[in-house]
C-alpha cells in the first residue's frame, strides 16, 4: 500500500496565464511566488506553491501527493507495476520545475495524472496574500471518476485513502485525520473536479460571498454547510471554468477505530444542510 502523507500541489493547464494569475491573486487570494512565460506558481500557505498554472492545453492537469521517504517512491513504483501501471521518474529539470527533491508520475485507474513527491520545498517566509480571503490551508480537491467502483478500489487499496463518507456513488476520502483531502465524483470526465482552500471562519466564507458577487464571479453553490464534513462553504467558477471552493470548519476523525463511513442519499440536502442547491454537474442528481 502506498502511504499518501498529504496533498501537495495541482498543476493546471490554462489558455491565458495572465488571466489566471489575475484571478488567483485578485479574486482567490493566493500569493504569486514566481512567474515565467509559461508557468505561474501560487500559494495559500508557506509551501513553495500549491497551484501551478501552465500556459497551453487547458485540459491538462496533475494532482500531487507527498510521500514521507524516498524509498517509498521506489516501493510505489513496484506496487504500481503489480497493478499494471508504469511510472515516469522526474528528471532533474522536472524536479526543479516542481520545487521537489524527487517524484514519480503515473496515470491512475481513471487516467487522472498523479504525481508522488518526495520533499516538496517549503519556504522560510510566511504566505502574504494579495487579498485577505482568510485562507489558512490548501484544503482538498475533487477528481473525476468514470468508474467509481474501480477507482475507489484503486484509491483505497493501492493508495492509502479511506472512505469517510459517501454521497450517492461519490466518495470523500481521507489520508489523515482531516475528514477528506480527496473526493471522487462519478462523471464522464478525467482530472481535477474542484479545488478547495480552507478559510479561517464563517466570516471569511460570507465576506467572500459579497466580494465575489460584487465582482460578477459566477457562484455555483452556497453559501451553505456540508452535512458530511460539517464545513461551511461557497463554490465559484474561475475564468478557466474550473470549480473553486472556500470552506471552513472541516471535521477531523480522531478515533479511526470507532468511525464508520456513512452513506448519504444523492440529494441536494446531502451536499447542503441549509438548503442551497448545487449548480455543479457532479453534485446534481
Ligand atoms: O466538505 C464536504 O463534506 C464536501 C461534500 C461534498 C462535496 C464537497 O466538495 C465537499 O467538500
Ligand atoms: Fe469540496
Amino acid at each position: 500500500m502506498i502511504n499518501l502523507h498529504d496533498i501537495c500541489y495541482l498543476r493546471l493547464g490554462c489558455r491565458d496565464l495572465d488571466e489566471m494569475v489575475r484571478f488567483a491573486t485578485e479574486i482567490l487570494g493566493l500569493e504569486l511566488r514566481q512567474k515565467t512565460a509559461t508557468h505561474a506558481y501560487l500559494r495559500g500557505d508557506s509551501s513553495a506553491f500549491n497551484l501551478c498554472y501552465i500556459q497551453g492545453d487547458a485540459d491538462y492537469d496533475v494532482s500531487a501527493f507527498e510521500l514521507r521517504e524516498f524509498v517509498e517512491l521506489e516501493q510505489a513504483e513496484r506496487e504500481l507495476a503489480e497493478v499494471g501501471i508504469q511510472v515516469h521518474w522526474g528528471s532533474k529539470a522536472e524536479c526543479t520545475e516542481r520545487h521537489v527533491e524527487a517524484f514519480i508520475a503515473f496515470a491512475d485507474s481513471n487516467d487522472n495524472r498523479i504525481e508522488l513527491v518526495y520533499r516538496p520545498h517549503q519556504t522560510g517566509v510566511r504566505y502574504f496574500p494579495s487579498r485577505d480571503a482568510g485562507i489558512t490551508e490548501f484544503g482538498h480537491f475533487g477528481l473525476h471518476s468514470r468508474d467509481i467502483k474501480r477507482d475507489l478500489h484503486f484509491w483505497t487499496s493501492v493508495l492509502s485513502a479511506c472512505v469517510s463518507d459517501k454521497i450517492g456513488d461519490g466518495a470523500l476520502l481521507r489520508i489523515d485525520q482531516v475528514h477528506h483531502k480527496i473526493a471522487l465524483f462519478p462523471s464522464d470526465k478525467v482530472g481535477v473536479q474542484h479545488v478547495n482552500f480552507q478559510v479561517a471562519s464563517i466570516d471569511d466564507v460570507m465576506r467572500s460571498w459579497y466580494f465575489l458577487q460584487e465582482r460578477g464571479v459566477p457562484i455555483v453553490f452556497g453559501p451553505g454547510r456540508h452535512p458530511t464534513s460539517t464545513a461551511m462553504f461557497i463554490y465559484f467558477l474561475g475564468p478557466d471554468r474550473r470549480v473553486y471552493e472556500y470552506s471552513s470548519g472541516v471535521k477531523r476523525i480522531t478515533d479511526e477505530a470507532s468511525y464508520t463511513p456513512r452513506q448519504f442519499e444523492m440529494k441536494p440536502s446531502s451536499f447542503c444542510m441549509w438548503g442551497a442547491k448545487p449548480n455543479v454537474e457532479e453534485f446534481s442528481e
